[in-house]
Parts: C-alpha cells; structure tokens; sequence
C-alpha cells in the first residue's frame, strides 16, 4: 500500500503554478540568499540596495532625457540659437548620465546575481551533502524531485538571473514611477487622461494573466525534461563501452531521440502559450505610442488649454506630454514584463523550494535507540554484533530480507556474507553503514575507524591526481604537505601491480588527460580501490565483493596484504575460494533462514 502511494508519488508528474505556491517557495529561498551573517550574505543585501537605487536613478535621468526634446522642439521653432546651444550641452550631459546610469545598474544586478547564486547554491550544496539527502533522493525514493542536479545547477543559475536582472531593478520603482507620471498626466490631460490609460492597461493586465496561467506549468515541465535529456546523454558517456559491447547504438538512439522529441514537443506547447501573451504583449508595448496621441485631444481639443501658446512653446508641450503619456503607459508595460518573467520564475523557485523542503524533511538514519541487550565487556570482546535485527528494503517494502539475525563476531575475526542474488548481502551493509534503518532490532561495528569498498569501485570524475584518487574521500589540495609521502604511494601501487599508472598518468601529482573510470579495466579499479584500503588501513573494512574482478591468486594476494595491514574485513562474495580467506561465514538464505558457522580449517586449505 505504502509502496504504491510511493509509486504514485514517484510517478505523477508534480505540476507548478504562479499563485500563492509562488509566494511561499520564495520565502523558502530567500532566508539561503539573504539569511546569513557573512560578508557574502551582506554583499547580497548591498547589491540589491545598490541595484535598486541606480535604478531609480535611471529613472530620474530617463525622465530629463525625455523633456529634453521638447526643449529642443521649442527653441528650433524660436529660431533661438544661444538658447539651442544651452539646450544641446544640457542634453549631452543627461544623456551621458543616464548611460553610465544604466551600464552600474547592469554591473550591479551582475554582481547581485553572483552573490545570490553563490549563497543559494552553497546554501543547497549544504542541505543536499547532510544527513546524505542525495543518496536518498538519487538511490531511495526521490519524492517527487525529479533531476535534483539540475535544479542546484540550471533552476538556481535562471532563478537568480531572472531575480537580479529582470525583476528586483524594477520591482520597488514601477509603483513609484506609476505614481509620478500618474499625477503628471492628470495635470496635463485631466482626470480623463489617466483613466483612459489605467483602463487600457487594465484590459491588457487581465488578458495577460489569463493567457500567462499557463505558462508557470510548462516552464516547469520543460525543466523537467531538459533535466531527463541531459541526464539519458551523461548515462551514454558514463556507459560508452557497455553500450558499445551490446552494440546497442540502434536502442540508445532511440532512447535519446525520443526523450529529446518529448522536450521539443513541451518546447513547442511553451512557445504555443507564450504566443498570445507575447503578442498581447508587444500589442500593448507598441500601440501605448499612438494611443498616447489620443490622450493629447483632452487638452488641446476639449479643454483648449493651450490657446495662447506660440509654435515654439506648444510643440514643447505636445512633446513633454507625449512623453509623460508615454512613459506611464510603457510603465505598465513594465508591470506586464515583470509579471511574465515572474511566472517564468515561478516555475523555477516552486522547483528549488520543493528540494529545500525534502532536504530538510528528510530524517538523520543515524541509529536510533533500538533494543539492545549487550553488555559493554560483549561489545569490546566482538567486532560485530547483530542482536535480533529484523530488515527491509526501505522502499515501503512490507517484506523482510532478513529476519532476527543473531550473531557475535569475535574480535579480530573476519567474516565472508554469503547467499543467493538478491538475498539481501549488500542490503545488511547498507544497514551496518546507517544508510537504511532496521526495521527492529540492532547491528553495530566495534569501531568507527571503518572503511567501505562498494562492489562497483568510485573513481569520481574532474581529473583527479592518482594521489587524490588513492587518497579518497581525504580532500588533498595543493599544498606542500598533502604531497609528503609519495614513497608510500609508490610501494603501495607496487604491491598491487598497479606501478604503471603512475606512468599512466605522468606522476603521483599530475593531472591526467583521461577520466580513471573510463580507462582503468574493472580488476584495476578495482585494486585502486584496495590502494585506497591500504593507505588509510581503518581497523575494519567492509568488502561488498570488492575483488570480484580479480583472478584467484590476485583476490589471494590482495586479501594477504590487507592482512598483513593489520585491518580485520568482513565481505561478501559467491566464490567458493573466499572461504579459506575467512573466520567465519553468514550464510543468508532469505527471512529468517539464516546461519552462522565457523570456517573449518579443512575449508580454509
Ligand atoms: N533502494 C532500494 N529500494 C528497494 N529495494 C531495493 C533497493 N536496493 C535494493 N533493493 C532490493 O533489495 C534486495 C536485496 O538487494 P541486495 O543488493 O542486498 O542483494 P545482494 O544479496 O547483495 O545481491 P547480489 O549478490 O546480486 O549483489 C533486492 O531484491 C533488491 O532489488
């Protein structure tokens, strides 16, 4: 039942809309951009004042700039040419402000965005890598996010981009420049004037909305397919050489054809909607010019306000008036751009919070206080304990794997897990590791100096130094000290037959031209992954059939050395010769068909 509503929950595409959703995503957001106490918070803060008061500023020079040409208008009709020159000087000056005005508000909202997406993906770099919410979300049950990566990489870059350069430079002045020229058009073409143009802006407001509704929901699903595309290409590049064996060319075509075809299909059903509210839009832009003539009939033809003017003096006022009339009807426009890219950025913020908020949901599966009868002289005298515990995939599974499994471990012991595929071997290390919860009942290590070899080895990409690689998951940077001991390296490279790689990738230190995962065979990454074992020899390690790729008297050799390292190791394995490697063995046969033996030494030789 629970899997199913997971299943549901998984499957049903999640819809955004730009409404009140909207309005709470960003009060989810904005605490990761604004919230901190750091310089890189306050830069965020200052930008965004900074940005906000050279806009307004522009808007003072934008107004000078405007009313200039009237000026001119009337001292070319005046055959004025000391005044003309007066005027032309003045002009130059305006003009030369507001460009530099205009090139600081677009340094500005740079700066701004750069510091709101650094502190916004920081922020989420935080959330994603605690209590191991990416294992949770890309490997267990990814409630409904689709593409985490790309809502930290490509959501987050267009969010910011959109908050700092397109809306937050205009979104405190539209109402105050509404205002400004509101009062002035009042003065210069009445009551009339100003209601014929809010009355034009409101039937253009309403009709944009209507048409807009839309357009947050397919922002989103194209999002959502972009991710699905690029991630069905990076599984190409990651699994070049499989796809090439099966020579499945034909298939994984198919495969990205047809997930490229759904995003260009979700592509074109945006471009479809955003068609009418783009026209709307450049409607109301374009025409806002003429119907500003029509507003110049109040004061000239019905009110007659400007009978004693002279030729020079009127078409200043004709001029100035066109351009209040203007201005205020292209200051709705703006209100109509804001809100388009608003609903454009609607789709992308519900998207971020919606991470935030599972990241923050999701629980620590650090042990939790669950029965457990041992005394604290059993604990030392054992190096793994298992006391009733019950387990299950966590996938709302009702099934167990396994079922009151029992045991101490002696210490200094090893143990070989042994059982069919699937039984659930890798699962119980998952358990031991804390990255599934039991379902009843405990499993603990006798130490927390342990060490995890995966069964397909992680060779993590960007290049790594066969140094970094062997080293991982210790960060070395490029300091002196992370680069002592290189004579360690060497033999330990040595021991394993891997002395070629240094050759490989020209030194301990250099950066290589290959990825390792795409150029090492799978025994070799293998025996990377034990070098990793042997340079930071942990008391126990867990082999998840870590040697599987290595002959028998490779496993053997390797198995020595880990001995010889002092480092007690439990695995798992099919192969009959691990047998003679190990203590113990667990043999796991589903549920609670379970058992534990000594390894006899008849077995072991
Ligand atoms: N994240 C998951 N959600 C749900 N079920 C899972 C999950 N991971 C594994 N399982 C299931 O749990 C069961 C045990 O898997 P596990 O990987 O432990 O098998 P195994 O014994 O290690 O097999 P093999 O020898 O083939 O590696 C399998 O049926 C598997 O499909």
């Amino acid at each position: 039942m629970v899997r199913e509503k997971q299943k549901k929950r998984q499957g049903k595409e999640k819809d955004f809309f730009f409404g009140f959703h909207f309005v709470t995503s960003l009060f989810t957001i904005f605490p990761l951009i604004y919230g901190g106490l750091d310089l890189y918070f306050a830069s965020a803060a200052i930008f965004t004042f900074l940005t906000m008061i050279s806009a307004a500023a522009n808007e003072v020079a934008a107004y000078h700039s405007g009313t200039i040409v009237g000026q001119f208008y009337s001292v070319l009709l005046n055959r004025n040419e000391s005044a003309f020159w007066t005027v032309y000087y003045k002009a130059s000056l305006i003009y030369f402000g507001q460009t530099m005005l205009l090139a600081i508000v677009s340094l500005f909202s740079w700066l701004l965005y750069i510091a709101m997406r650094r502190n916004l993906v920081l922020s989420l770099h935080n959330l994603y890598f605690s209590k191991r919410v990416f294992y949770k979300l890309n490997a267990i049950d990814n409630e409904g996010i689709d593409n985490p990566d790309q809502r930290i990489t490509q959501d987050c870059e267009r969010m910011c981009n959109i908050l700092a350069k397109q809306v937050l430079p205009y979104l405190l002045i539209s109402p105050g420049v509404i205002c400004y020229y509101s009062v002035v058009t009042w003065k210069k073409a009445g009551w009339i004037g100003v209601a014929m143009i809010y009355t034009y802006f409101a039937i253009g407001f309403v009709a944009n909305r209507i048409l807009n509704s839309p357009i947050t929901k397919w922002a989103a699903r194209v999002e959502k397919s972009e991710g699905d595309f690029r991630f069905k290409h990076v599984s190409v590049r990651n699994s070049a050489e499989e796809i090439a064996f099966y020579d499945a060319s034909a298939t994984e075509k198919y495969a990205c054809d047809r997930s490229f075809m759904e995003l260009l299909r979700r592509q074109l059903k945006l471009n479809l909607w955003e068609f009418p509210a783009k026209f709307l839009q450049y409607f109301v832009d374009y025409y806002g010019g003429i119907f500003s003539y029509l507003i110049q009939i109040f004061p000239i033809f019905i009110f007659n306000w400007y009978q004693g003017l002279g030729p020079g003096e009127l078409a200043e006022q004709i001029s100035n008036n066109a351009f209040y009339f203007i201005y205020l009807i292209n200051s709705f426009s703006r209100l109509t751009d804001l809100f388009l890219n608003l609903g454009e950025m609607a789709a992308y913020s519900q998207r971020i919070s919606h991470l935030i908020t599972v990241s923050r949901e999701t629980e620590e599966t650090e042990p939790k206080n669950l029965p457990w009868n041992l005394t604290e002289e059993e604990e030392a005298a054992s190096t793994l304990i298992s006391d009733i515990l019950t387990m299950a995939a966590p996938s709302g599974s009702e099934k167990s794997l396994i079922t009151d499994l029992s045991f101490k471990l002696p210490a200094s012991k090893t143990l070989l897990i042994t059982g069919g595929s699937g039984v659930g071997k890798t699962s119980l290390l998952r358990v031991i590791r804390h990255l599934w919860q039991p379902k009843f009942g405990r499993i603990q290590l006798s130490s927390d100096n342990v060490m995890f070899l995966p069964q397909k080895p992680y060779l993590p990409v960007g290049r790594l130094t066969l140094r970094q690689q062997i080293s991982y998951p210790q960060i070395v940077d490029d300091s002196p000290n992370a680069l002592l001991d290189s004579l360690r390296f060497e033999k330990i490279l040595f021991s394993l037959g891997l002395q070629h790689l240094i050759a490989l990738s020209g030194g301990l230190d250099e950066q290589p031209s290959f990825e390792w995962q795409d150029t090492l065979s799978p025994g070799e990454q293998q025996r990377l992954s034990i070098a990793r074992l042997l340079h930071r020899r942990p008391a126990i390690a867990i082999l998840d059939e870590a040697t599987s790729s290595l002959s028998e008297q490779v496993e053997l050799q390797v198995y020595n050395l880990i001995k010889e390292a002092n480092i007690v190791y439990i695995s798992t394995g099919h192969r009959h010769s691990l047998l003679a490697l190990h203590d113990f063995e667990l043999h796991l046969n589903g549920g609670s068909d379970w058992r534990i033996d000594e390894i006899q030494l008849s077995e072991q030789f």
